[in-house]
């Protein structure tokens, strides 16, 4: 076991040097493929039958020590620990991102992009799990998934934050409410509230639905992140029969025919052929089931590379077909703008603007050294109905960058350019302001979009990275609820709290768009596509729906239709985004995804 440096974690045992050794003798009853949110999470809940042997594969290794702390998690992303998927080049969007294309950031790592997420807990409303039953997904209603994320929860809120019928106490996930010593946070609150928007204690309470603005809850543990690597695999990693193999990629399912009682054939997975760390080929069988948990881009490329997928597709790529399911489509994300940049305090000489900037840091990284949960002006979030729906259509995020910090990152690119994927150019205006005072992002995420894209294979090489098409903006309405979101900020900096406290919104003219007029409607129209990214919640690409749905990809058992023996269980089965971030209906899915197995089997309690 190795220990991680800033907390006293010992990671799992290595599996991977026994298994390369012995494969072709062993057969585990379950194969996980992918210890992210979701597979960690499964590995660990299957593995609570003692007499089924389960076996994770796992693309990455151990997360390295800077997954801990919360406030650096940006550090992480484009570093060896993240996939760094990039999207193909579309017309008419992501000019201003680094060669025409956007970034699809991915933990590459056990806990996958749970480790290094932004930690943020937010489940999603009743209205979104309804609309999953509602599109012919039985058993995925509100009511249905509630007990999920309840099961999962160790919330670690008291007094008037503990509410028991949304909370859970007893699970292995910690969820915390956080503290925050920022001044802007109070500065934007108050802003809000002039804005009319209601104070919420708690965006996971489902009534009424959250329209407002408040703290977040955070996956965060003492301060700490809790990746269910933390909170599900490390606690069952002392198992006689659960097997974690690190830096391990999956290439392939192997398929078989078989003839079924009654004189019908069918395909059966009987387990993965996959690359050992020094590039040998190997397989490993299952009798039970294989459990694709590879996330929203991998798990449809290694169903698609084992001939379940399009058949047109697959065959333009010399795959044989076994089953024709529309793998790769239904590609769902929230598009977000960071294009709106406060600058804080800039009237205030530099000598006292670094120090102010370097105590506020210090003071807010003593929280964390002394256990206490933070992440800064991070903690707070505004969900706001700018179409008068009834419900929230953007969400706006609060980042604040310390001052000179954007050009001081571990790989030396802006932190601009890791974090949304901007070009030199676009990181560099952010850069320049950073340099004269701490920057204040405020983000609008449009998170009521209806376009959907695609992941489709480069080849039929299981190595080669598949093609992303994200479509994002199909709709003209998805521009309109953006920039209904970006007139909210507007309003924001002009509310006396944010005046009083020296936000300044910044004229951030984007290169391309010089035509317009900054502020201008036509402006920002040029801005939302020129540098309008991913905020890293796509999901969809096995699309799970009712046996008859042809548009669907998995059964809502989880079982990939045509297929005996292979089930999805991760963030690409949602039929629809979550209309908040998606890591806790990721792990609401593989929780209740591993109840359906125990259920099928009969071993659920
Ligand atoms: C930078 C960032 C910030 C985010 N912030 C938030 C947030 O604050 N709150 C929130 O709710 N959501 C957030 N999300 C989204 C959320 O983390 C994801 O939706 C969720 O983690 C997806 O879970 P998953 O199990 O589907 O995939 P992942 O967690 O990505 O897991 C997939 C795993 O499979 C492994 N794998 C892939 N291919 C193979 C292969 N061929 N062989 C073996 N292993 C393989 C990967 O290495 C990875 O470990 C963020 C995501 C990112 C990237």
């Amino acid at each position: 076991r190795r220990w991680n440096g800033v907390s006293s974690l010992m990671y799992p045992n290595d599996y991977g040097p026994t298994l390369f050794r012995d494969a072709g003798n062993v057969t585990f009853d379950f194969i996980v493929v992918g210890g992210g949110s979701a597979g960690a999470t499964v590995a660990a809940r299957l593995s609570e039958i003692p007499e089924w042997n389960v076996l994770l594969l796992e693309a990455g290794g151990d997360p390295p020590a800077n997954t801990e702390t919360p406030l650096r998690f940006s550090d992480l992303m484009t570093s060896d620990v993240d996939w760094t998927f990039i999207t193909e080049p579309e017309p008419h969007l992501f000019g201003g991102l680094e060669h025409g294309r956007c970034q699809v950031s991915r933990g590459l790592m056990l806990g996958g992009s749970s480790s290094m997420n932004a930690m943020m807990y937010l489940r999603g409303t009743k209205r979104d799990f309804d609309e999953w039953e509602r599109l012919g997904n039985t058993g995925w209603g509100f009511g249905d998934v509630l007990p999920y994320f309840i099961k999962s929860e160790n919330f670690t809120g008291s007094g008037g934050r503990w509410d028991a019928v949304p909370h859970g106490r007893n699970g292995p996930l910690t969820v915390s409410p956080l503290v925050s010593i920022d001044p802007a946070y109070s500065a934007v609150a108050d802003g809000n509230r002039l804005l009319r928007l209601a104070e919420l204690d708690d965006i996971n309470r489902f009534a009424p639905p959250a329209v407002g603005y408040g703290p977040m809850d955070f996956t965060v543990r003492d301060g700490l992140r809790c990746s269910t690597l933390k909170a599900f695999l490390l606690p069952a990693s002392g198992r006689q029969n659960l097997f974690v193999a690190k830096n391990v990629r999956v290439t392939q399912v192997m398929m078989q025919r078989i003839s079924a009682p009654g004189g019908r054939n069918c395909t059966r997975a009987v387990g993965v052929e996959y690359v050992t760390p020094s590039g040998r080929a190997k397989r490993v069988y299952a009798s039970r089931e294989v459990i694709l948990s590879a996330g929203v881009i991998m798990s449809p490329q290694i169903l698609m590379v084992s001939g379940v997928g399009p058949a047109e597709h697959l065959r333009q790529h010399g795959i044989r077909v076994i089953s024709d399911l529309p793998v790769g489509y239904n590609y769902q994300d929230h598009v977000s703008f960071a294009g709106l940049v406060f600058s804080d305090r800039k009237n205030r000489s530099r000598a006292d603007i670094s120090r102010e900037s370097t105590d506020l840091v210090r003071a807010t990284l003593d929280l964390v050294s002394a256990g206490i949960g933070t992440m800064g002006l991070t903690n707070l979030v505004s969900f706001v109905d700018t179409a008068a729906k009834g419900r929230a259509d953007i969400q706006v995020v609060y980042l604040r960058f310390a001052y000179n910090s954007t050009r001081n990152t571990p790989n030396k690119r802006s932190r601009m350019s890791n974090m949304f994927g901007y070009s030199d150019q676009v990181a560099r205006l952010y850069d320049d302001l950073n340099i004269l005072s701490d920057s204040v992002l405020a983000i609008p995420i449009n998170v009521d979009g209806r376009s959907t894209g695609r992941v489709v294979l480069r080849s039929g090489d299981p190595m080669a990275r598949p093609k992303i098409y994200t479509n994002y903006l199909s709709h003209d309405d998805e521009i309109e609820t953006l920039l209904r979101g970006i007139d909210f900020v507007v309003e924001l900096s002009k509310t006396k709290p944010m005046v009083d406290a020296g936000l300044v919104l910044e004229p951030v003219e984007f290169p391309d768009c010089v035509a317009h007029a900054w502020g201008t409607r036509d402006y920002w129209v040029c801005a939302i596509r020129n540098v309008g990214t991913s905020l890293y919640h796509p999901v969809g690409t096995c699309r799970m729906g009712p046996a008859c749905d042809h548009r669907s990809v998995v059964d809502t058992t989880l079982n990939v239709k045509g297929v005996n023996g292979l089930r999805v269980i991760d963030s690409s089965i949602m039929p629809k985004v979550v209309s908040v971030n998606t890591n806790a209906a990721t792990i609401m899915i593989a929780e209740k995804g591993s109840d359906i197995i125990k259920k099928f089997y009969g071993k659920l309690l």
